[in-house]
Protein backbone atom coordinates (compact mmCIF):
# COMPACT_ATOMS: atom_id res chain seq x y z
CA UNK A 1 0.00 0.00 0.00
CA UNK A 2 1.17 3.41 -0.73
CA UNK A 3 1.15 5.82 2.55
CA UNK A 4 1.36 9.13 3.27
CA UNK A 5 2.11 10.71 7.02
CA UNK A 6 1.61 14.32 7.67
CA UNK A 7 4.30 15.36 10.62
CA UNK A 8 6.78 13.27 11.98
CA UNK A 9 6.84 14.09 15.67
CA UNK A 10 7.41 11.22 17.99
CA UNK A 11 4.09 9.77 16.69
CA UNK A 12 4.42 10.40 13.13
CA UNK A 13 7.95 8.95 12.58
CA UNK A 14 7.59 5.89 14.62
CA UNK A 15 4.23 5.16 12.20
CA UNK A 16 5.55 6.04 9.19
CA UNK A 17 9.00 3.95 10.13
CA UNK A 18 6.96 0.78 11.45
CA UNK A 19 4.54 0.66 8.56
CA UNK A 20 7.59 0.79 5.79
CA UNK A 21 8.81 -2.31 7.95
CA UNK A 22 5.87 -4.22 7.87
CA UNK A 23 6.31 -3.67 4.32
CA UNK A 24 4.26 -0.92 2.64
CA UNK A 25 5.53 2.32 0.93
CA UNK A 26 5.76 5.42 2.75
CA UNK A 27 6.35 8.90 2.24
CA UNK A 28 7.04 11.10 5.82
CA UNK A 29 6.06 14.91 4.92
CA UNK A 30 6.89 17.81 7.44
CA UNK A 31 7.03 21.59 7.20
CA UNK A 32 10.14 21.48 9.42
CA UNK A 33 13.12 21.59 6.77
CA UNK A 34 15.96 21.06 9.09
CA UNK A 35 14.34 17.91 10.67
CA UNK A 36 13.12 16.83 6.85
CA UNK A 37 17.29 17.36 5.77
CA UNK A 38 18.23 15.39 9.13
CA UNK A 39 15.82 12.04 8.18
CA UNK A 40 16.62 12.24 4.56
CA UNK A 41 20.76 11.22 5.52
CA UNK A 42 18.74 8.26 8.11
CA UNK A 43 18.86 11.15 10.63
CA UNK A 44 16.80 10.12 13.20
CA UNK A 45 15.77 13.68 15.00
CA UNK A 46 14.54 12.23 18.05
CA UNK A 47 15.98 9.76 20.70
CA UNK A 48 13.85 6.45 20.15
CA UNK A 49 15.59 2.90 21.19
CA UNK A 50 15.40 1.09 17.50
CA UNK A 51 14.63 3.97 15.77
CA UNK A 52 17.65 5.12 13.83
CA UNK A 53 18.45 1.81 12.62
CA UNK A 54 14.81 0.78 11.49
CA UNK A 55 14.80 4.13 9.90
CA UNK A 56 17.95 3.61 7.63
CA UNK A 57 16.99 0.01 6.50
CA UNK A 58 13.86 1.26 5.30
CA UNK A 59 15.62 3.89 3.84
CA UNK A 60 18.03 1.63 2.06
CA UNK A 61 15.09 -0.85 1.25
CA UNK A 62 13.24 2.44 -1.05
CA UNK A 63 9.98 2.02 1.59
CA UNK A 64 10.54 5.11 3.11
CA UNK A 65 11.27 8.44 2.35
CA UNK A 66 10.88 12.17 3.51
CA UNK A 67 9.82 15.50 2.09
CA UNK A 68 8.85 18.77 3.13
CA UNK A 69 6.89 19.28 -0.41
CA UNK A 70 2.90 18.39 0.18
CA UNK A 71 2.54 17.78 -3.62
CA UNK A 72 4.92 15.40 -4.03
CA UNK A 73 4.54 13.60 -0.58
CA UNK A 74 0.76 13.10 -1.09
CA UNK A 75 1.00 12.11 -5.12
CA UNK A 76 -0.23 8.80 -5.79
CA UNK A 77 -1.13 7.53 -1.99
CA UNK A 78 -4.14 6.07 -1.49
CA UNK A 79 -4.04 6.72 2.88
CA UNK A 80 -2.68 9.49 4.24
CA UNK A 81 -2.21 10.08 8.01
CA UNK A 82 -2.18 13.01 10.07
CA UNK A 83 0.39 12.87 12.75
CA UNK A 84 0.45 16.47 13.65
CA UNK A 85 1.01 18.04 17.14
CA UNK A 86 -2.26 18.87 19.35
CA UNK A 87 -1.09 21.00 22.41
CA UNK A 88 -2.53 22.66 24.88
CA UNK A 89 -4.34 26.02 24.76
CA UNK A 90 -4.68 28.80 27.55
CA UNK A 91 -7.60 27.47 28.48
CA UNK A 92 -6.20 23.64 28.74
CA UNK A 93 -8.32 22.61 25.12
CA UNK A 94 -6.79 21.12 22.72
CA UNK A 95 -5.35 23.61 19.84
CA UNK A 96 -6.61 22.08 16.21
CA UNK A 97 -4.78 24.59 14.53
CA UNK A 98 -1.89 22.15 12.73
CA UNK A 99 -4.85 19.82 12.60
CA UNK A 100 -6.74 22.15 10.00
CA UNK A 101 -3.65 22.77 8.44
CA UNK A 102 -3.11 19.78 7.59
CA UNK A 103 -6.77 18.82 6.42
CA UNK A 104 -6.31 21.57 4.03
CA UNK A 105 -2.82 20.53 2.88
CA UNK A 106 -4.36 17.43 1.77
CA UNK A 107 -7.59 18.96 0.07
CA UNK A 108 -4.89 21.37 -1.74
CA UNK A 109 -2.92 18.82 -3.04
CA UNK A 110 -4.51 15.19 -4.08
CA UNK A 111 -5.22 14.52 -7.42
CA UNK A 112 -6.85 10.89 -6.20
CA UNK A 113 -8.80 9.39 -3.91
CA UNK A 114 -7.96 8.53 -0.27
CA UNK A 115 -8.48 7.51 3.08
CA UNK A 116 -7.59 9.76 5.75
CA UNK A 117 -6.50 8.39 8.82
CA UNK A 118 -6.03 10.74 12.35
CA UNK A 119 -3.26 9.57 14.24
CA UNK A 120 -3.41 12.51 16.15
CA UNK A 121 -5.12 12.80 19.86
CA UNK A 122 -8.37 15.18 18.60
CA UNK A 123 -11.41 16.01 20.62
CA UNK A 124 -14.44 13.84 19.96
CA UNK A 125 -16.05 15.66 16.59
CA UNK A 126 -13.19 16.68 15.22
CA UNK A 127 -12.65 13.97 12.70
CA UNK A 128 -16.33 14.98 10.97
CA UNK A 129 -14.80 18.42 11.08
CA UNK A 130 -11.60 17.08 9.41
CA UNK A 131 -13.61 15.86 6.86
CA UNK A 132 -15.52 19.01 6.44
CA UNK A 133 -12.37 20.77 6.23
CA UNK A 134 -11.05 18.49 3.03
CA UNK A 135 -14.02 17.86 1.41
CA UNK A 136 -14.92 22.11 1.05
CA UNK A 137 -11.94 22.36 -0.31
CA UNK A 138 -10.87 19.45 -2.42
CA UNK A 139 -11.09 18.93 -6.02
CA UNK A 140 -14.92 17.76 -6.67
CA UNK A 141 -14.43 14.99 -8.90
CA UNK A 142 -12.75 13.61 -5.62
CA UNK A 143 -13.96 11.33 -3.40
CA UNK A 144 -12.57 10.45 0.59
CA UNK A 145 -13.18 9.00 3.88
CA UNK A 146 -12.06 9.60 7.02
CA UNK A 147 -10.71 6.91 10.05
CA UNK A 148 -9.96 7.52 13.66
CA UNK A 149 -7.01 5.12 14.78
CA UNK A 150 -5.38 6.94 17.66
CA UNK A 151 -2.12 6.24 18.88
CA UNK A 152 -1.62 4.05 22.20
CA UNK A 153 2.48 3.99 22.04
CA UNK A 154 4.86 5.41 24.99
CA UNK A 155 7.88 7.34 24.12
CA UNK A 156 10.77 5.44 25.21
CA UNK A 157 9.76 2.05 24.03
CA UNK A 158 7.41 3.65 20.77
CA UNK A 159 8.77 1.12 18.34
CA UNK A 160 8.81 -1.80 20.85
CA UNK A 161 5.00 -0.85 21.37
CA UNK A 162 4.18 -0.57 17.48
CA UNK A 163 4.99 -3.81 17.24
CA UNK A 164 3.57 -5.77 20.42
CA UNK A 165 0.53 -2.84 21.42
CA UNK A 166 -2.17 -4.38 23.06
CA UNK A 167 -4.56 -3.13 20.66
CA UNK A 168 -5.19 -1.29 17.41
CA UNK A 169 -8.38 1.01 17.59
CA UNK A 170 -10.04 1.62 13.95
CA UNK A 171 -13.13 4.04 14.40
CA UNK A 172 -14.60 4.16 10.55
CA UNK A 173 -18.12 4.63 9.39
CA UNK A 174 -17.98 2.87 6.13
CA UNK A 175 -16.80 -0.69 6.34
CA UNK A 176 -14.58 -0.11 3.15
CA UNK A 177 -12.39 2.35 5.26
CA UNK A 178 -12.24 0.12 8.33
CA UNK A 179 -11.78 -2.95 6.46
CA UNK A 180 -8.56 -1.14 4.14
CA UNK A 181 -6.73 0.16 7.97
CA UNK A 182 -7.40 -3.22 9.37
CA UNK A 183 -5.26 -4.92 6.20
CA UNK A 184 -2.52 -2.12 6.53
CA UNK A 185 -2.25 -2.85 10.35
CA UNK A 186 -2.10 -6.77 9.94
CA UNK A 187 1.15 -7.75 9.45
CA UNK A 188 1.86 -5.46 12.86
CA UNK A 189 0.02 -9.04 14.64
CA UNK A 190 -1.82 -6.52 17.41
CA UNK A 191 -5.33 -7.24 18.61
CA UNK A 192 -7.47 -5.13 16.35
CA UNK A 193 -10.57 -3.36 17.35
CA UNK A 194 -13.18 -1.40 15.15
CA UNK A 195 -15.48 0.73 16.06
CA UNK A 196 -17.61 4.11 14.91
CA UNK A 197 -15.32 7.35 14.79
CA UNK A 198 -16.31 8.87 18.25
CA UNK A 199 -15.81 6.46 20.56
CA UNK A 200 -12.62 5.70 18.99
CA UNK A 201 -12.05 9.53 19.63
CA UNK A 202 -12.80 8.49 23.22
CA UNK A 203 -10.96 5.70 23.73
CA UNK A 204 -8.01 7.45 23.16
CA UNK A 205 -8.53 10.62 25.78
CA UNK A 206 -10.46 8.28 28.31
CA UNK A 207 -7.47 5.29 28.56
CA UNK A 208 -4.72 7.85 28.97
CA UNK A 209 -6.96 10.30 31.42
CA UNK A 210 -7.67 6.43 33.10
CA UNK A 211 -3.50 5.68 33.28
CA UNK A 212 -3.25 9.17 35.08
CA UNK A 213 -5.65 9.10 37.19
CA UNK A 214 -4.07 5.53 38.23
CA UNK A 215 -0.56 7.66 38.93
CA UNK A 216 -2.74 10.47 41.03
CA UNK A 217 -4.56 7.83 43.12
CA UNK A 218 -0.74 6.00 43.90
CA UNK A 219 0.57 9.22 44.52
CA UNK A 220 -1.85 10.55 47.36
CA UNK A 221 -1.61 6.89 48.49
CA UNK A 222 2.28 7.74 48.91
CA UNK A 223 1.58 10.80 50.70
CA UNK A 224 -0.37 8.63 53.30
CA UNK A 225 1.71 6.23 53.04
CA UNK A 226 4.29 8.75 54.70
CA UNK A 227 2.06 10.23 57.40
CA UNK A 228 1.42 6.55 58.58
CA UNK A 229 4.71 5.14 58.26
CA UNK A 230 3.57 2.56 55.93
CA UNK A 231 6.00 1.68 52.41
CA UNK A 232 4.47 2.49 49.22
CA UNK A 233 6.42 0.05 47.17
CA UNK A 234 5.10 -2.55 49.58
CA UNK A 235 1.39 -1.32 49.24
CA UNK A 236 1.38 -0.93 44.89
CA UNK A 237 3.02 -4.51 45.00
CA UNK A 238 0.17 -5.93 47.23
CA UNK A 239 -2.09 -4.03 45.51
CA UNK A 240 -1.02 -4.96 41.90
CA UNK A 241 -1.04 -8.43 42.52
CA UNK A 242 -5.08 -8.06 42.03
CA UNK A 243 -5.80 -8.59 38.74
CA UNK A 244 -8.73 -6.68 38.78
CA UNK A 245 -6.01 -3.38 39.19
CA UNK A 246 -3.10 -4.69 37.54
CA UNK A 247 0.51 -3.47 38.76
CA UNK A 248 1.36 -1.08 35.99
CA UNK A 249 0.83 2.62 36.63
CA UNK A 250 0.76 2.18 40.07
CA UNK A 251 4.53 3.91 40.48
CA UNK A 252 4.58 6.23 42.71
CA UNK A 253 6.85 9.66 42.16
CA UNK A 254 7.01 13.18 41.42
CA UNK A 255 3.83 13.02 38.95
CA UNK A 256 3.39 12.60 35.77
CA UNK A 257 4.24 14.58 33.17
CA UNK A 258 5.52 14.37 29.25
CA UNK A 259 3.30 15.71 26.26
CA UNK A 260 0.63 14.04 26.59
CA UNK A 261 -1.13 13.15 29.98
CA UNK A 262 -0.77 16.75 31.32
CA UNK A 263 -2.47 18.05 27.86
CA UNK A 264 -5.20 15.43 27.49
CA UNK A 265 -6.29 15.36 31.23
CA UNK A 266 -7.19 19.03 30.70
CA UNK A 267 -8.09 18.86 27.02
CA UNK A 268 -10.94 15.94 28.55
CA UNK A 269 -11.99 18.23 31.40
CA UNK A 270 -12.86 20.61 28.75
CA UNK A 271 -14.22 17.77 25.90
CA UNK A 272 -16.95 17.23 28.95
CA UNK A 273 -17.37 21.39 29.86
CA UNK A 274 -18.27 21.77 26.24
CA UNK A 275 -21.47 19.71 26.56
CA UNK A 276 -21.91 21.12 30.11
CA UNK A 277 -20.72 18.22 32.27
CA UNK A 278 -18.38 18.48 34.89
CA UNK A 279 -15.43 15.93 35.57
CA UNK A 280 -14.68 16.21 38.73
CA UNK A 281 -12.62 13.31 39.50
CA UNK A 282 -10.63 14.44 36.48
CA UNK A 283 -10.27 17.57 38.32
CA UNK A 284 -9.07 16.26 41.23
CA UNK A 285 -6.15 13.78 39.02
CA UNK A 286 -5.29 17.28 37.54
CA UNK A 287 -4.69 18.59 41.10
CA UNK A 288 -3.55 16.04 42.88
CA UNK A 289 -0.58 15.73 39.64
CA UNK A 290 0.46 19.85 40.45
CA UNK A 291 0.59 19.29 44.07
CA UNK A 292 2.92 16.07 43.56
CA UNK A 293 5.56 18.24 41.39
CA UNK A 294 6.56 19.98 44.01
CA UNK A 295 7.32 17.44 46.73
CA UNK A 296 10.58 17.26 46.35
CA UNK A 297 11.44 20.72 46.96
CA UNK A 298 9.28 20.35 50.23
CA UNK A 299 11.64 17.95 51.20
CA UNK A 300 14.72 19.36 50.39
CA UNK A 301 13.37 22.67 52.20
CA UNK A 302 12.60 20.01 55.28
CA UNK A 303 16.20 19.58 55.07
CA UNK A 304 17.78 22.41 53.81
CA UNK A 305 15.67 25.59 55.29
CA UNK A 306 18.27 28.27 52.69
CA UNK A 307 19.60 27.06 49.74
CA UNK A 308 21.49 30.23 48.71
CA UNK A 309 25.08 29.88 47.35
CA UNK A 310 24.71 25.84 47.83
CA UNK A 311 25.54 23.40 45.30
CA UNK A 312 22.52 21.14 44.36
CA UNK A 313 22.49 17.94 42.02
CA UNK A 314 19.55 17.62 39.83
CA UNK A 315 20.21 13.91 37.90
CA UNK A 316 17.19 12.92 35.35
CA UNK A 317 15.94 15.83 33.48
CA UNK A 318 13.92 14.05 30.64
CA UNK A 319 10.14 13.07 31.95
CA UNK A 320 11.00 9.41 31.98
CA UNK A 321 13.86 7.48 31.18
CA UNK A 322 14.83 6.48 27.58
CA UNK A 323 13.71 10.08 25.95
CA UNK A 324 15.07 12.98 25.07
CA UNK A 325 11.49 14.68 25.46
CA UNK A 326 11.33 17.14 28.16
CA UNK A 327 7.68 18.26 27.29
CA UNK A 328 6.10 19.32 30.97
CA UNK A 329 8.99 17.47 32.15
CA UNK A 330 9.17 17.74 36.60
CA UNK A 331 12.79 19.01 36.18
CA UNK A 332 11.03 22.25 34.81
CA UNK A 333 9.64 23.27 37.96
CA UNK A 334 11.64 22.30 40.43
CA UNK A 335 15.16 23.72 38.23
CA UNK A 336 13.37 26.91 38.72
CA UNK A 337 12.24 26.56 42.18
CA UNK A 338 15.92 25.77 43.38
CA UNK A 339 17.17 28.56 41.08
CA UNK A 340 14.18 30.81 42.81
CA UNK A 341 15.69 30.33 45.94
CA UNK A 342 19.87 30.61 45.34
CA UNK A 343 20.68 27.07 44.53
CA UNK A 344 23.36 26.40 42.58
CA UNK A 345 22.45 24.05 40.24
CA UNK A 346 24.42 21.27 38.49
CA UNK A 347 22.15 19.03 36.67
CA UNK A 348 22.60 15.47 34.58
CA UNK A 349 20.82 13.65 32.32
CA UNK A 350 22.40 10.52 29.97
CA UNK A 351 19.97 11.75 26.90
CA UNK A 352 17.80 14.65 27.15
CA UNK A 353 20.52 17.24 27.90
CA UNK A 354 20.60 18.85 24.52
CA UNK A 355 17.01 19.66 24.60
CA UNK A 356 17.21 20.82 28.39
CA UNK A 357 19.99 23.71 27.42
CA UNK A 358 17.22 24.98 25.64
CA UNK A 359 14.37 24.81 27.93
CA UNK A 360 15.66 25.20 31.09
CA UNK A 361 17.01 28.07 33.08
CA UNK A 362 20.23 29.41 31.34
CA UNK A 363 21.50 29.78 35.26
CA UNK A 364 21.29 26.06 35.28
CA UNK A 365 25.12 24.42 34.88
CA UNK A 366 25.63 21.35 33.63
CA UNK A 367 27.85 18.24 34.26
CA UNK A 368 29.58 15.30 31.89
CA UNK A 369 28.33 12.38 34.42
CA UNK A 370 27.07 11.70 37.76
CA UNK A 371 29.91 11.50 39.67
CA UNK A 372 30.93 15.17 38.79
CA UNK A 373 27.25 16.74 39.38
CA UNK A 374 27.39 15.35 42.74
CA UNK A 375 30.65 15.93 43.76
CA UNK A 376 30.69 18.56 46.51
CA UNK A 377 27.13 18.79 46.24
CA UNK A 378 25.01 19.50 49.32
CA UNK A 379 21.94 17.54 47.90
CA UNK A 380 21.25 15.04 45.13
CA UNK A 381 17.85 15.33 43.66
CA UNK A 382 16.77 11.98 41.61
CA UNK A 383 14.39 13.44 38.58
CA UNK A 384 14.35 10.73 36.10
CA UNK A 385 14.87 7.07 36.76
CA UNK A 386 16.83 6.08 34.39
CA UNK A 387 19.23 2.74 34.20
CA UNK A 388 22.78 4.60 34.83
CA UNK A 389 21.07 6.75 37.81
CA UNK A 390 19.20 3.12 39.40
CA UNK A 391 22.95 1.22 39.06
CA UNK A 392 25.16 3.94 40.51
CA UNK A 393 27.81 2.67 42.76
CA UNK A 394 26.26 4.44 46.43
CA UNK A 395 29.47 4.58 47.66
CA UNK A 396 29.95 7.44 45.04
CA UNK A 397 27.15 9.78 47.25
CA UNK A 398 29.92 10.14 49.60
CA UNK A 399 31.78 12.67 47.66
CA UNK A 400 29.16 15.16 48.43
CA UNK A 401 29.20 17.95 51.54
CA UNK A 402 27.34 15.36 53.07
CA UNK A 403 25.52 12.56 51.47
CA UNK A 404 21.78 13.82 51.36
CA UNK A 405 19.48 11.89 48.61
CA UNK A 406 16.32 13.47 47.47
CA UNK A 407 14.85 10.63 45.46
CA UNK A 408 11.66 11.33 43.03
CA UNK A 409 11.43 7.70 42.15
CA UNK A 410 12.29 5.68 44.62
CA UNK A 411 15.58 4.29 42.92
CA UNK A 412 17.12 2.53 45.75
CA UNK A 413 16.63 -0.09 48.29
CA UNK A 414 16.00 1.81 51.66
CA UNK A 415 18.85 -1.26 53.06
CA UNK A 416 20.89 -0.43 50.41
CA UNK A 417 21.25 3.20 51.40
CA UNK A 418 21.66 2.46 54.87
CA UNK A 419 24.66 0.76 55.37
CA UNK A 420 26.20 3.44 52.87
CA UNK A 421 25.54 5.95 55.65
CA UNK A 422 23.22 8.06 52.77
CA UNK A 423 20.41 10.08 54.18
CA UNK A 424 17.73 9.66 51.75
CA UNK A 425 14.11 10.95 51.09
CA UNK A 426 12.13 9.10 48.81
CA UNK A 427 8.13 8.99 48.14
CA UNK A 428 5.81 7.24 50.58
CA UNK A 429 8.55 5.42 52.40
CA UNK A 430 9.96 6.12 55.58
CA UNK A 431 13.29 8.82 55.72
CA UNK A 432 16.64 6.35 55.51
CA UNK A 433 19.30 7.89 58.04
CA UNK A 434 21.09 5.77 60.02
CA UNK A 435 23.95 3.02 58.91
CA UNK A 436 22.59 -0.59 59.90
CA UNK A 437 24.78 -1.84 62.97
CA UNK A 438 25.33 -5.40 62.59
CA UNK A 439 23.21 -7.35 65.14
CA UNK A 440 24.98 -8.96 67.89
CA UNK A 441 25.64 -12.68 67.83
N1 LIG B 1 4.34 11.87 21.79
C1 LIG B 1 3.68 10.75 22.06
O1 LIG B 1 4.22 9.85 22.71
C2 LIG B 1 2.28 10.53 21.60
C3 LIG B 1 1.57 11.53 20.96
N2 LIG B 1 0.27 11.32 20.56
C4 LIG B 1 -0.44 12.36 19.84
O2 LIG B 1 0.08 12.39 18.50
C5 LIG B 1 0.09 13.74 18.00
C6 LIG B 1 1.50 14.12 17.58
O3 LIG B 1 2.32 14.14 18.73
P1 LIG B 1 3.92 14.26 18.62
O4 LIG B 1 4.40 13.29 17.60
O5 LIG B 1 4.44 14.19 19.98
O6 LIG B 1 4.04 15.75 18.02
P2 LIG B 1 5.32 16.61 17.65
O7 LIG B 1 5.02 17.99 18.05
O8 LIG B 1 6.55 15.92 18.16
O9 LIG B 1 5.39 16.52 16.05
C7 LIG B 1 4.47 17.10 15.18
C8 LIG B 1 5.16 17.34 13.83
O10 LIG B 1 4.20 17.77 12.88
C9 LIG B 1 4.82 18.74 12.02
N3 LIG B 1 3.75 19.50 11.35
C10 LIG B 1 2.88 20.39 11.89
N4 LIG B 1 2.02 20.82 10.95
C11 LIG B 1 2.35 20.22 9.77
C12 LIG B 1 1.82 20.24 8.47
N5 LIG B 1 0.76 21.00 8.14
N6 LIG B 1 2.42 19.49 7.51
C13 LIG B 1 3.49 18.73 7.80
N7 LIG B 1 4.02 18.66 9.04
C14 LIG B 1 3.46 19.38 10.03
C15 LIG B 1 5.70 19.53 12.96
O11 LIG B 1 6.70 20.22 12.27
C16 LIG B 1 6.24 18.41 13.86
O12 LIG B 1 7.45 17.89 13.37
C17 LIG B 1 -0.50 14.59 19.13
O13 LIG B 1 -1.86 14.72 18.91
C18 LIG B 1 -0.26 13.76 20.38
O14 LIG B 1 -1.19 14.02 21.39
C19 LIG B 1 -0.35 10.11 20.75
C20 LIG B 1 0.30 9.08 21.36
C21 LIG B 1 1.68 9.19 21.81
O1 LIG C 1 -0.87 9.72 24.41
C1 LIG C 1 0.31 9.64 24.62
O2 LIG C 1 1.16 10.45 24.25
C2 LIG C 1 0.90 8.50 25.38
O3 LIG C 1 0.94 8.92 26.78
C3 LIG C 1 1.53 7.95 27.65
O4 LIG C 1 2.86 7.65 27.25
P1 LIG C 1 4.12 8.57 27.68
O5 LIG C 1 3.66 9.93 28.07
O6 LIG C 1 5.10 8.44 26.57
O7 LIG C 1 4.80 7.86 28.92
P2 LIG C 1 4.29 7.04 30.20
O8 LIG C 1 5.15 5.85 30.36
O9 LIG C 1 2.83 6.80 30.17
O10 LIG C 1 4.64 8.05 31.38
C4 LIG C 1 3.99 9.30 31.51
C5 LIG C 1 4.38 9.94 32.83
O11 LIG C 1 3.81 9.22 33.92
C6 LIG C 1 4.82 8.89 34.87
N1 LIG C 1 4.48 7.60 35.51
C7 LIG C 1 4.15 6.53 34.73
C8 LIG C 1 3.80 5.33 35.33
C9 LIG C 1 3.77 5.22 36.73
O12 LIG C 1 3.45 4.17 37.33
N2 LIG C 1 4.09 6.32 37.47
C10 LIG C 1 4.44 7.51 36.89
O13 LIG C 1 4.73 8.49 37.61
C11 LIG C 1 6.12 8.84 34.07
O14 LIG C 1 7.23 9.04 34.89
C12 LIG C 1 5.90 9.97 33.08
O15 LIG C 1 6.25 11.20 33.65
C13 LIG C 1 0.70 6.65 27.56
O16 LIG C 1 1.29 5.66 28.40
C14 LIG C 1 0.65 6.13 26.12
O17 LIG C 1 -0.19 4.98 26.04
C15 LIG C 1 0.07 7.24 25.23
O18 LIG C 1 0.07 6.84 23.89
Amino acid sequence: MKISVIGTGYVGLVTGVSLSEIGHHVTCIDVNQDKVAKMQQGISPIYEPGLSEMMTKNINENRLSFTTDHRQGLKHSDVIYIAVGTPENHDGSADMSYVIQAARDIAENIQQNVIVVTKSTVPVGTNDMIKQTIQSHMAANLQMEVVSNPEFLKEGSAIHDSFHGDRIVIGAESEYASNVIEQINQPFGVPIFKTDIKSAEMIKYASNAFLATKISFINEISNICELLGANIENVSTGMGLDQRIGSQFLKAGIGYGGSCFPKDTKALIQIAGNVEYEFELLKGVVNVNKKQQGILIGKLNDCLPILTGKRIAVLGLAFKPNTDDMRESASIRVTEELIKQGAHVIAYDPIAMGNAKSILNPLVEYADSIEEAIADSEAALILTDWDEIKNIELALFKTMKKPLVIDGRNCFSLEAVESNGIEYHSIGRPVATKVIEAAPI
